[in-house]
């Protein structure tokens, strides 16, 4: 056992320490029920659109890509699987098929999905005896990996106490050799944190806080260094050692990661050309003709045989190197591999467990404490954010010494009105900018994070939803009461009452509440953070076009009068205008009084502008909560369930 067990960590103390653990573990934790998953005669096509120009005309032309043709396989408990295939052979659409997370889409996927033999419609309904590490790893920058195993443990193990759940965090510390880094940040771009290594093992632990049966990983070696990759490669072949069933995909594996794994499944072109122990595999290919020569890594050699620049490299001496023939070798190869391995391991795929496997239980924790956790969590990484907060509080301030250089002589003349209605505006659309691209911001960057925990089934999109909104409070009042405190007397804006300037907070407060709602929603809506940004001034620039600054709302035609209904811009500026101009007197260049407003076709009051402000964010959160549930419930597949009989397996 002890010679099976080859674990390096950076420091020394820790290794041993960890060698130990992992022993005792490997003796004692030997998991109940393991999980044995096996897929029959799967098959997943994509269709494709293009445009292509026809007969002088461009057309719309759908074309069906075969992904996955006809696999089957199997992966046992106790057996670390690597699924091993050049770039684009099919390796990360296998795992999300096994895993459940094969979204639909343009896909059109059959086939079969047996645990322990017996045929599943969804590998969904037994979510809980599952985990899935991706490929980047997705953790709070601005916690620890203590503290992101303490998080996840509250919500995933609710009926365990805090002590059990402490010493579960504990011992998976120890386990994953990260007693040095435990209370070290994660970390991102800005803020300096634990290394990569680290980092990967940190979203390892994660996912194994709920004993999961089967582990799923997405090219977890990637972007790591050869040591730290050995680290990881071990940790799992550990895990794999408690009898939970680890398949994961690896790119290019290094010679000495391969000489690592015990069994792997090569993949070419959507077919798998071997499946079963390393040892055999290169007695496998001899048998087909292709020997690994000596001094070669075999890693590397079925790298080789799985890649068209193979068939070139081998035949440089007789000059095949044009292209259709270099292409029908290669295709001749791969059928005479499939074909081999249809003949002679095929059958060695075969079931072997049949103990039935009970489906998942929904144990989450209530929604007021998933709501409290997350409210918690938000507000920590706020204040630990300390870049954002400065950043924040920094642009508020420019935005406040711009205000007050540009309207430091308001005055109360007749070029006095067009001053104070210009600031009226800036107002208005200081706090409505620097709301939507804040939040959109916050949210696209916390993203991944949300989906992650989602389809992990943490917590539900309305806890986090509220926990989030709440989280943001502070600083949505915050941001324009500096800003105002700093302007509001020093240009002379309408001081007539006390109460103005609280007015005016108000305003401003509801128009960033809305601001950021709006922000929030484009972020949900939007896949990336950069098509956020590329779509903002689009849906942004109409709306404040339509503020009723630039253009009479009434003179303009009714689409846009629409759409100037839903304008943050329009209401935060109209309510500003009111506030400025009620309890001052104005006066025409005849010096005869005026009523600044009479310019405008203001036809809602203060108090309406404020509860317009107010409903419609509460309408946009709405949308939110609604956006955020179905971005995290995407449309899986329900598979055709066969019970496989004994012949058949
Ligand atoms: N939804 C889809 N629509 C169209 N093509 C797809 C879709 N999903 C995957 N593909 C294609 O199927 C092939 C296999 O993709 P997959 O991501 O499974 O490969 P891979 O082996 O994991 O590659 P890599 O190692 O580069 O990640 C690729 O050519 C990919 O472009």
């Amino acid at each position: 056992m002890r010679q099976q067990i080859e674990y390096y960590t950076s420091n020394q103390d820790d290794v041993n320490q960890s060698q130990e653990v992992i022993i005792q573990k490997v003796q004692q934790q030997i998991i109940q029920n393991p999980i044995e998953i096996a897929w029959r005669n799967l098959n997943v096509q994509a269709t494709i659109e293009s445009k292509q120009v026809l007969d002088g005309k461009t057309k719309k032309v759908k074309q069906e890509k075969v992904i996955l043709n006809n696999l089957s396989g199997i992966s046992r408990p106790g057996q670390f699987t690597a699924i091993l295939g050049p770039s684009g052979s099919g390796k990360t659409t296998l795992l999300n098929f096994l895993s459940g997370r094969l979204v639909t889409q343009n896909l059109s996927i059959s086939g079969e999905l047996y645990l322990n033999g017996e045929g599943i419609q969804s590998i969904e309904d037994y979510s809980d005896q599952i985990a899935y590490v991706m490929q980047d790893d997705i953790l709070l920058a601005t916690f620890t990996p203590r503290e992101s195993f303490q998080f996840m443990a509250k919500l995933k193990l609710p009926h365990k106490s805090d002590q059990e759940r402490n010493q579960i965090v504990e011992n998976l510390i120890q386990e994953l050799g990260l007693q040095s880094c435990s209370n070290t940040y994660v970390g991102n771009h800005l803020i300096r944190g634990i290394s990569g290594g680290e980092r990967k093992r940190t979203s390892i632990g994660v996912e194994l806080l709920t004993d999961p049966k089967i582990l799923f990983l997405d090219e977890p070696t990637t972007g790591l260094d050869s040591s730290t990759a050995k680290i990881v490669v071990n940790i799992l072949k550990q895990i794999s050692r408690r009898g939970v069933n680890v398949v994961s995909t690896i790119h290019q594996p290094s010679s000495e990661i391969f000489s690592l794994f015990e069994e792997v499944l090569l993949i070419v072109e959507g077919n798998i050309i071997y499946q079963g122990e390393v040892q055999n595999s290169v007695q496998h290919f001899r048998k087909l003709g292709y020997q690994c020569p000596k001094s070669y890594n075999p890693a590397d050699y079925f790298m080789k045989l799985m890649s068209e620049g193979g068939v070139v490299a081998e035949n440089m001496d007789e000059q095949i190197v044009d292209e259709q023939q270099v292409k029908d070798e290669f295709k001749n190869r791969t059928e005479a591999f499939v074909q081999a391995y249809n003949q002679d391991l095929r059958d060695t795929c075969q079931i072997i467990l049949k103990d039935p496997v009970q489906k998942s239980q929904r144990y989450m924790q209530s929604f007021f404490y998933q709501f409290y956790l997350l409210l918690m969590r938000a507000l920590t990484h706020q204040m630990r954010n300390k870049f954002e907060l400065i950043l924040k509080t920094v642009q508020s301030i420019i935005f406040a010494i711009v205000f007050i250089i540009v309207f430091n002589n308001l005055g109360s003349s007749f070029q006095g009105i067009q001053n104070r209605n210009g600031a009226s505006f800036f107002i208005a659309q200081t706090q409505a900018f620097s709301s939507i691209f804040g939040s959109i911001a916050s949210f696209s960057y916390e993203k991944p994070l949300y989906l992650r925990e989602r389809a992990n089934r943490a917590y539900g999109s309305n806890a986090y939803f509220w926990g989030r909104s709440l989280s943001e409070l502070p600083m949505q009042i915050f941001y324009p009461v500096l800003f105002l405190s700093i302007t509001y007397y020093s240009v002379g804006l309408n001081s007539s009452e006390p109460s103005k300037f609280f007015i005016s907070v108000l305003i401003s407060i509801l128009t960033f509440w809305y601001g950021s709602s709006y922000g929030f929603l484009i972020s949900i809506l939007c896949p990336k953070f950069e098509v956020a940004m590329a779509i903002v001034p689009a849906v942004i620039i109409p709306l404040m076009v339509l503020s009723g600054f630039f253009v009479t709302i009434s003179t303009i035609p009714i689409f846009w009068r629409i759409i100037s209904y839903l304008s943050m811009f329009r209401y935060g500026y109209e309510a500003q205008c009111i506030n400025e101009f009620t309890g001052q007197s104005y006066y025409s260049q005849q010096g005869e009084p005026i009523n600044p407003l009479e310019i405008h076709d203001f036809n809602t009051t203060l108090t309406q502008d404020c509860i317009i402000l107010f409903s419609l964010g509460i309408f946009v959160r709405i949308l939110c909560i609604i956006g955020l549930h179905f971005i995290s419930n995407p449309k899986r597949p329900k598979l055709a369930v066969k019970q496989i009989n004994d012949s058949q397996s």
